[in-house]
């Protein structure tokens, strides 16, 4: 799991790390992991240009050149407020021969040291100037200049970098936005740090927690899933949901509703009814996708919330929320309820659009319903109601389909029969989806069944890592 921290929390534990450390030295240690990682990028040659700023970025940047001249590297700096400039990195930058110009020359890479943990806004116009005439690639200090440290947003000019080089932890920035490829110098922060303030599943994180049946197991033992999806209009949604639950563990899966024809047709393994009240026992509902929004289908949605058994609620549900939040009287408050929203259905529901900081988004949702809100984008967040957030990043947009996120909730309610904790359910659930996406994809348009069928491909892949 890799995990970020806020500026917050890293500004706290670097004033206690340097309560107990000598001064300069972690400057001096993180520039030298930008130097290092500027060498590798020069690859043999031999021109940096460094834009400077007020404060410590700009500190690091210098003393980053001034590693550099001393393995023979023609270092130029741009000082973008020379009498704010940090006085002993720039001591040290002239010492080695390092050149301070108004321009930057012609260069092999720009070292990014404008602004760092303390940026607020985009770049300011001077610092836009330099950045707009740069066509090297650009090393990133810490964070790409301009960009929140905190959400990733950007309201303006900013810095895009090929490489980015922090420090001690991850940021959210290096999460939510692109900063390249980002590479993680030790300064030996993580003893002062709290819990992270998001998270990132990796592979092996996905493929521990991915349930897979034991030799006492049988069906039932491994979670049933009930599906309560489409109708005579929408039967697709009801096969791609239950498919996708068929696909994603080995529990048994029950559907009920009008597509139940359809659905038995295409998925001869699961349990088929027409009516949720004939469905029988299951440990999690999966309800929404093209369920509609009518009488019948809120009745579907207070079934399943009265239930017992954690719900995935998704679509249709999540319109029908916010068109009666009444319906909300039906859950029995323990009930975990995971709420799988995109942007147009987060503003149906929560009367406000999503806004920039989609992290502060999902973790308002969560709160307020008391459930486990999937922000779904490319980036997708996953917030829970006790402040805990994971983020899964798509390395494509192909999953961006019709019917992919019929896919994903039946995926989710799974998971969530199999009892696994509701917000790794959709972490995973989200990781395997974006994966199942890419593998299915390979470069051209899919549709959302493919992506389902490659959900065991995506599931073989992320366990492959694991010993
Ligand atoms: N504190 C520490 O222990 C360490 C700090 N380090 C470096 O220190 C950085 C933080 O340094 P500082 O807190 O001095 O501040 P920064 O260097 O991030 O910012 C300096 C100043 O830039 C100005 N600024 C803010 N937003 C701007 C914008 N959008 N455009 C242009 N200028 C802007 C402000 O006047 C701000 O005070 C980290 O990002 C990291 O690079 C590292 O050396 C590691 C150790
Ligand atoms: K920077």
């Amino acid at each position: 799991m890799r995990g970020f921290w806020s500026t917050e929390h890293v500004k706290a534990a670097e004033d206690r790390l340097l309560a107990r450390t000598p001064e300069g030295a972690l400057m001096r240690r993180a520039s030298f992991g930008v130097a290092t990682v500027a060498l590798e990028l020069l690859g043999g040659r031999r021109r940096v240009g460094l834009l400077v700023g007020a404060g410590n970025n700009g500190g690091d940047a210098l003393w980053a050149g001034y590693f550099l001249r001393r393995r023979g590297v023609a270092v130029t700096a741009v000082l973008l407020d020379p009498d704010r400039a940090h006085p002993a990195g720039l001591a040290a930058f002239r010492r080695a021969g390092g050149r301070v110009a108004s321009e930057l020359p012609e260069v092999d890479l720009v070292v990014d040291g404008v602004v760092g943990l303390s940026a607020s806004g985009p770049l300011r116009p001077a610092a836009a100037a330099h950045v707009a005439k740069v066509t090297a690639p650009v090393l990133a200090v810490d964070l790409p200049s301009g960009v929140d440290p905190d959400t990733g947003v950007t309201g303006g000019p900013f810095v895009e970098a090929h490489t980015t080089v922090t420090f001690g932890c991850r940021k959210p920035v290096h999460a939510l936005a692109d900063c390249g490829d980002v590479r993680l110098v030790d300064i030996g922060l993580q003893p002062e740090l709290p819990g992270p303030d998001l998270m990132e599943l990796e592979d092996a994180d996905v493929a521990f927690a991915w349930p897979v049946p034991g030799v006492g197991d049988d069906k039932y033992s491994q979670g049933v899933t009930g599906i309560a999806a489409g109708s005579a209009t929408y039967p697709g949604a009801a096969v791609l949901s239950t498919g996708a639950s068929v696909l994603a563990t080995s529990g048994m899966v029950r559907y009920a509703g009008q597509a139940a024809d359809a659905v038995r047709a295409r998925w001869p393994e699961s349990i088929c009814t027409g009516s949720i009240t004939d469905a029988g026992r299951v440990q999690a509902w999966s309800v929404g996708p093209g369920l509609g929004t009518g009488l019948s289908a809120e009745n579907v949605l207070r079934y399943v919330l009265d239930a017992g058994v954690p719900v995935c609620a998704d679509a249709d549900a999540i319109t029908m929320f916010a068109n009666n939040p009444d319906l909300w009287d039906a859950r029995d408050p323990d009930t975990t309820v995971v709420l799988t929203p995109h942007d147009r259905e987060y503003a149906r529901l929560m009367g406000e659009e999503v806004g920039t900081d989609r992290v502060a988004a999902a973790k308002r949702a969560a709160e307020r319903f008391n459930a486990v809100l999937l922000l779904k984008g490319n980036t997708t967040i996953v917030a829970d109601p006790g402040g805990a957030v994971a983020v899964n990043r798509s390395r494509s947009a192909w999953p961006a389909t019709a019917g992919s996120g019929d896919v994903l909730s039946g995926m989710i309610g799974s998971l969530l029969a199999a009892g696994v904790y509701p917000l790794l359910a959709a972490a995973c659930a989200a990781h395997v989806h974006a994966l199942a996406g890419e593998l299915a994809a390979d470069g051209a348009p899919i549709p959302a069944s493919s992506l389902m069928a490659a959900i065991p491909d995506a599931i073989r892949s992320v366990r492959a890592v694991t010993p």
